[in-house]
């Protein structure tokens, strides 16, 4: 067996964060990666458009690791060119305008309720009743008692049946009755942080699209609300693992964590043996659950957390519309839908002409659901899709890349959830050691979200091996 201090399972940002600091504090490191390429969630897809980054791309003024390593590795930021043309709503086979919405006869909800953007329902319910104003308070036993899904939120506070029906397709996370609510706020609570440091109100108020994917362009010390790498966001993972060297070994999947309490031995799928004192497991849970870890002390709690936290899934079509199909029907650009694909963002070229970007955005119980297919059969039945509720688009979408996360094998998901019970269960625990077994990569965040939480866990994870040794 080849041996070293640490051995470190995942060469996504996390691994890597921890590999570079716990490589300054003098240890020897090995990383052992999966896939062929570094990066994990941090793609970025050349095309004949161009590259395109199919994971991770938007970097906030307050992702303070994140910003450090592009600083130190050289790489340039810019402010995000992706702001998105208006949306409608295309609900129960229906085109609805949100602005006419609360006298819509398709309308059956009550009240205040009537007012509510009804492809933001979820949404909007959800930032309604978030009680956290601290980014650590989602761990907090002070709110166990939101530890529930927005389904039963909505019920607590009296919405009607039709509420919460469109809540469902606009809910965050993977579902109405699928996440904890104190997942969801966690994320909008960090969100906070980024819109404090942004200019103040009201830059972005007078937008009508609601996913947040306007940028404000105002640069505050150098940096848009929303900055992404040139040359595309991958270029950060492969300049850290360019520093570690041959540390970062590829194509070597790990099937099996062997622990005796002074110090593991991992093996991987093709026989090869690394022996280290610590390990740290910095893949998600949705492929840790599929590698055999034999410890000689059990940890129940956390064998419950890897085998039952349930992963999110995206899957998202990159196009490229020849010319604006939407100057033909009349229809807002860029649209929701409570059908199967999801939602369409129709990207501003600021021409009005021409060519255009454009994506087919699917998230939730819809990316799951796709998922079933198969990448022709997807592409092909999206398109469908699209022509089916645009027939105007037809013969102008022309496919730059495809990405389902969900069907990507070492990632089996896109992003950790919690579901509704699982932050009072074991929430508050799963980024502790299991013996010599420590554990980062987002789904073990504290504080932050994004790629920043990868990096925050990197981090942790070899402070805690630190004071170790
Ligand atoms: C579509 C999408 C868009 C996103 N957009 C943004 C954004 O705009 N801004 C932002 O901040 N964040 C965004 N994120 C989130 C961000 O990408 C992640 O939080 C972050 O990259 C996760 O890093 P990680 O190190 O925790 O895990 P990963 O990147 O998943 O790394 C895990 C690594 O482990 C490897 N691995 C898996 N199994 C094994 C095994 N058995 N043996 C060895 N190696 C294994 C994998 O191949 C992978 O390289 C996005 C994510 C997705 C999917």
């Amino acid at each position: 067996a080849e041996k070293a201090d640490v051995v470190i399972i995942g060469a996504g940002l996390s691994g890597l964060h921890s590999a570079e600091l716990l490589r300054e504090l003098g240890m020897t490191v090995i990383l052992l990666e999966a896939n062929d390429r570094i990066g994990g969630r941090v793609q970025t897809v050349q095309t004949v458009d161009g590259p395109i980054d199919v994971g991770a791309s938007q970097i906030g003024r307050s992702y303070a690791r994140v910003l450090d390593a592009c600083q130190r590795y050289d790489l340039k930021l810019i402010s995000e060119d992706r702001d998105l043309l208006s949306f409608g709503g295309y609900i129960k086979g229906a085109w609805v305008d949100p602005k006419t919405w609360d006298t819509n006869p398709l309308n059956r909800t009550v009240g205040d309720e009537r007012k509510i953007n009804p492809i933001l329902m979820g949404q909007a319910v959800t930032a309604k009743f978030n009680p956290l104003k601290e980014v650590d308070e989602w761990l907090d036993p002070k709110f166990a008692r939101y530890d529930i899904s927005l389904r039963q939120l909505m019920k607590r506070n009296g919405y009607s049946d039709a509420a919460i029906e469109l809540a469902s397709f606009s809910a965050p996370g993977i579902g109405i009755d699928e996440t904890s609510m104190l997942r969801m706020w966690q994320e909008e609570t960090r969100g906070g942080v980024d819109r404090r440091n942004g200019p103040p109100p009201p830059v972005q108020q007078s937008r009508d699209h609601p996913f947040g994917e306007a940028n404000d362009h105002n640069l505050v010390d150098g940096l848009a609300s929303t900055n992404n790498i040139v040359g595309g966001c991958q270029m950060l993972p492969l300049a850290m693992g360019a520093k570690l060297g041959e540390a970062v070994r590829l194509n070597r999947k790990v099937g099996r964590i062997e622990m005796t309490g002074k110090g593991a031995t991992v093996i991987c799928t093709d026989g090869s043996v690394v022996s280290a004192r610590f390990v740290i497991s910095a893949i998600p849970f949705s492929v840790l659950r599929k590698v055999e870890i034999i410890a000689s002390k059990d940890n129940p709690l956390q064998r419950k957390a890897i085998d039952t936290m349930p992963y999110a899934n995206t899957a998202r079509m990159y196009v490229t519309v020849e010319k604006p199909f939407w100057k033909e029907d009349g229809l807002p650009p860029s649209f929701s839908t409570d059908g199967p694909i999801g939602m369409f963002w129709a990207i501003d070229n600021h021409t009005g002409e021409g060519r255009h970007r454009a994506m087919v955005v699917m998230v939730g119980l819809v990316a799951q659901a796709i998922s079933r297919m198969e990448h022709g059969e997807a592409e092909a039945y999206i398109q469908a899709e699209l022509v089916r509720m645009r027939p105007a688009a037809k013969g102008l979408i022309r496919l730059a890349t495809y990405k389902d996360w969900l069907r990507d094998p070492n990632q089996l998901g896109c992003g950790f959830s919690l579901a509704p019970g699982q932050v009072n269960a074991f929430g508050r625990t799963l980024a502790n050691p299991w013996q010599n077994l420590h554990f980062a990569g987002e789904h073990t965040r504290r504080l932050d979200f994004g790629m920043e939480s990868a990096m925050e866990s990197g981090e942790r994870t070899a402070m805690e091996i630190a004071a170790l040794v």
